[in-house]
């Protein structure tokens, strides 16, 4: 497919006069095939209008239309072939086998929802029956969830395709009957134009609204902000900067509506050695570190930043493993140029900090913006001296704590900002300290894992991708797996409504098959 740099208003392409072009990180060059058209105000307004109309003819559609839509857009993705693979490789800097890998990701995530629409669950269906002999009288009172309305997705830079066009904000907004606006990341709008075809052609194969979809791309900040300030949008899903997830949630609350922001921000994801796992496995948990802190040049937001164990001769031989197999490490193309600066920033500020040593550095780069791995150390009781210690170094970087002791490393993990996730290192002789280590675990983290490594997140109805701020906006809830959707749905209950007026599924007798809680009971 040839693309055209267009925009995707309500399914119609549209140019424009500003243009952009994307930019290829392996050579530090842009891709000089195509510009791209950048959203002005008004493109942005007439993408949200067209939400806006698409809202009850879309929202109202029977559930089995809203899933034959989710998967159409997979089948669709998949149809795009290797040129999806090769330009999203291009503009990422990722390899093909990753974006292959993320493909099969972002389809399967499609279809889960499409499962998850059928199932109903989230509709949260409760009837308590009207007793009217009670005095006084109790009323008849059904509960069942409604969409938000339209919704604001921002792509993220390090997953071209699960965390994008169609990642997993768009494929749960889309479940919950929600139209979505979307707010391409510049770093790959050829990535995002692909994508957009292919959900247009899913909106004219299974007769969806136009303005069910909309993409609007642009350099500058003034497309995220018009679209987050516009009234027609009712939430916002995000994944990026602190920076960026912050701006965005300080303009959701000045509007005269404020609506909520589901931002995923930054973490540093810590990791627990414990002391018999430790000993037993410590030079295959040092190679294994370093795998996952390398992994995707490090642009993951579940990398393992922060590693702490116990000081001694074990965590001494941990030390020099993970150095020796970083040092060899050859650096890895980053995303953007502006994230490569970040990388580069970020650590410059850990190695100036007093209380930081620098343990070992991967190899020298050998092309355009590339990054050069980095371990750094510092002592438990240092640990919170310098606030540079607790911020995310996007990019392979991580920090291994020297802690004295037990309390030390509980002192630590109970001051640490919110993350996504903390992985304990445990044999069977640690279980009664790592006991001790549960209930700060899960004030500060969305997800506890044992004996293995934070890196890919498993896409299924039990997983949280979320946190506590700042790994997120708001830690109740999740961006990957089904309860995604609750993001963007409310509750609403119906007293006394003539059955004619009742939504069908709150009808009499009409829940079989969904689950339902029936005056007090819970019933399928
Ligand atoms: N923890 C995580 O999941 C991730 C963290 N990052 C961090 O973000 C840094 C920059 O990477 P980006 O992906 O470009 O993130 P970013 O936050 O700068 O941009 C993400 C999106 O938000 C928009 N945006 C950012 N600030 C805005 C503002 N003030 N007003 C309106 N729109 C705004 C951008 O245009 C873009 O579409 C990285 O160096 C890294 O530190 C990036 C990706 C994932
Ligand atoms: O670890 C993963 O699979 C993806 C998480 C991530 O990097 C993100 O949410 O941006």
């Amino acid at each position: 497919m040839t693309l055209t740099g267009d925009l995707f208003i309500a399914g119609e392409r549209r140019s424009s006069e500003q243009r952009f072009r994307a930019y290829d990180p392996a050579k530090g060059a842009e891709i000089e095939d195509v510009a791209f058209a950048g959203a002005s105000e008004q493109d942005v307004a007439d993408a949200c209008a067209a939400a806006e109309a698409a809202f009850l003819p879309y929202s109202t559609k029977p559930l089995e239309e809203r899933a034959a839509f989710l998967e159409a857009i997979a089948d669709e993705i998949e149809a795009l072939g290797d040129a999806l693979v090769e330009r999203a490789s291009r503009e990422s800097g990722l390899p093909a086998a990753r974006i292959t890998g993320e493909r099969g990701r972002t389809a399967n995530q499609l279809r889960l929802f499409a499962k998850e629409v059928h199932d109903g669950a989230w509709q949260k269906l409760r009837i308590d029956h009207a007793d009217p002999a009670r005095t006084p009288p109790k009323p008849d009172l059904r509960l069942r969830t409604v969409p938000v309305g339209p919704v604001a997705v921002f792509g993220a830079s390090n997953f071209p395709l699960a965390f994008s066009t169609a990642g997993g904000d768009t494929a749960s907004a889309l479940a919950a009957g929600c139209p979505v606006v979307m707010k391409g990341h510049s770093a790959h709008p050829g990535t995002a134009e692909l994508i957009a075809s292919a959900i247009a052609r899913a909106v004219e194969k299974t007769g969806m609204p136009s303005g069910v979809f909309s993409l609007v791309n642009g350099m500058g900040r003034h497309v995220g902000q018009s679209l987050v300030a516009d009234p027609r949008i009712q939430a916002v899903g995000f994944t990026g900067s602190r920076a960026g997830g912050e701006a965005l949630m300080k303009i959701a609350a000045a509007r005269p509506r404020p609506i909520p922001v589901y931002a995923e921000m930054s973490a540093i994801n810590p990791v627990i050695l414990m002391p018999e796992a430790l000993k037993a496995r410590g030079d295959a948990l040092a190679k294994a570190y370093v795998a996952s802190m390398a992994m995707g040049a490090g642009q993951f937001c579940t990398n393992p930043g922060l590693v702490l164990g116990i000081a001694g001769p074990e965590l001494d031989a941990f030390s020099q493993v993970a150095a020796e197999t970083l040092t060899g490490q050859a650096a890895q193309v980053m995303l953007t140029e502006g994230i490569y600066k970040a990388f580069e920033e970020g650590k410059e500020k850990l190695a100036a900090s007093p209380y930081v040593e620098k343990v070992a550095e991967g190899a020298e780069p050998a092309g355009p913006t590339q990054g050069r791995a980095a371990l750094f150390t510092v002592a438990g009781k240092d640990f919170l001296a310098d606030p540079v210690h607790l911020h995310e170094v996007f990019g392979v970087s991580s920090v291994l704590v020297r802690c004295a002791d037990l309390e030390e490393l509980k002192s630590v993990l109970s001051q640490l900002e919110g993350q996504l996730t903390a992985t304990i290192q445990v044999d069977e002789g640690d279980y009664e300290s790592a006991r001790a280590l549960m209930p700060v675990l899960e004030q500060t983290v969305g997800r506890i894992l044992a004996n293995g490594w934070p890196t890919g997140v498993e896409v299924t109805h039990a997983m949280v991708h979320g946190g506590p701020y700042p790994a997120t906006s708001d830690g109740r809830t999740t961006s990957v797996g089904t309860l995604a959707i609750e993001r963007f749905v409310r509750p609403v209950a119906y007293q006394d409504l003539p059955e004619a007026l009742l939504p069908p599924v709150l009808r009499e007798g009409a829940q079989d098959g969904v689950l339902a809680r029936i005056d007090g009971a819970w019933t399928l």
